[in-house]
């Protein structure tokens, strides 16, 4: 059962450098849940842009269906997310404000890969790459990224293939806006489902990953308000205030707005 000249489960899977990689800075004995609790949301988060990623690229060549089970799995990825909450939920602000001045300036601000979730999926804020500019490689990902058309533009590519008057927006790097020949279309796609079957399990699939993502955003600033009240946010937000007013984004507005009309 030697493994010295064989590949090994540790091996395999780079287990010392991922079991490396927890560098408490202070002795509090919570600041390891609190990097763990990162580190793991991290690599959800990962695992998430590896299938929005696929997904964006099946939808756009028309192949549906593989796209429809990598966004259930992406929906199944974002519970695991919601669901963490609950383990650093056990950390009080007594716990937490052990090791918060070690932290430094550092902040949930410049995790890269969230804002890379928010830019896939079409909610693009140039302005949110600021914290990002000392990484010039991230910066540029996420400008690279800003550039491509979004999960939903490829969406609304698929409305526009189906013969709907939807045109490609004719700039990229912003949120998407609500407009009336695509609230018109999703009107007609959830008037007769039967009719625009794919359309309409895609938009619910984007519905679906909406939901999940302000249950985490709602998860975050009430474990927030929890641990450190309104105190300034270490990223130099004003904390609550600010992750409150994060709660108001909208990912896809027309998908939102037509539910009014039906
Ligand atoms: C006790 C735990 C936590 C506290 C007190 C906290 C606090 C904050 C605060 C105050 C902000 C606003 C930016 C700033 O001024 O710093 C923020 C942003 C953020 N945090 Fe946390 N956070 C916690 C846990 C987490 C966890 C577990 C994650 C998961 C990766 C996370 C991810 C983020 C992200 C992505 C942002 C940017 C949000 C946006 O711009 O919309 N945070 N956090
Ligand atoms: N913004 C937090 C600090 C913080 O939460 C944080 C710091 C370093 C690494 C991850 C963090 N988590 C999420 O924002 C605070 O103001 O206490």
């Amino acid at each position: 059962m030697s493994f010295r000249d064989r590949m090994s489960y540790g091996d395999y899977l780079g287990l010392d450098a991922v079991l490396s990689a927890q560098h408490p800075r202070s002795a509090a004995h919570d600041e390891m849940l609190f990097i763990i609790q990162h580190q793991t949301s991290e690599l959800w988060m990962k695992l998430a842009l590896h299938e929005m990623d696929a997904a964006r690229g099946l939808i756009a060549a028309g192949d549906l269906q593989p796209a429809f089970k990598m966004l259930a799995r992406v929906a199944r990825i974002m519970e695991q997310l919601n669901s963490a909450w609950d383990v650093l939920r056990t950390m009080t602000p007594s716990d937490y404000t052990d090791f918060r001045a070690a932290l430094g300036e550092s902040s949930g601000f410049q995790s890269w890969q969230y804002r890379m979730i928010e830019f896939v999926a079409g909610n693009r804020n140039m302005a949110m790459i600021g914290p990002h500019e000392h990484r010039p490689d991230l910066a540029g990902a996420l400008r690279s990224e800003a550039a491509r058309p979004s999960l939903y533009d490829v969406v609304l590519g698929r409305l526009a293939v189906a013969g709907f008057d939807v045109a490609p927006r004719s700039r990229l790097d912003c949120p998407h806006q609500p407009e009336a020949a695509v609230i018109a279309a999703w009107e007609r796609v959830y008037r007769d489902p039967r009719t625009h079957w794919e359309l309409y399990e895609l938009a619910e699939k984007l519905m679906d990953f909406e939901d999940y993502f302000r249950r985490w955003r709602f998860n975050h600033v009430t474990t927030v308000e929890r641990v450190i009240g309104f105190k300034r946010g270490t990223g130099g937000t004003g904390g609550v205030s600010y992750l409150r007013r994060m709660l108001e984004a909208v990912l896809f507005p027309d998908l939102w707005q037509v539910r009014t009309q039906l």
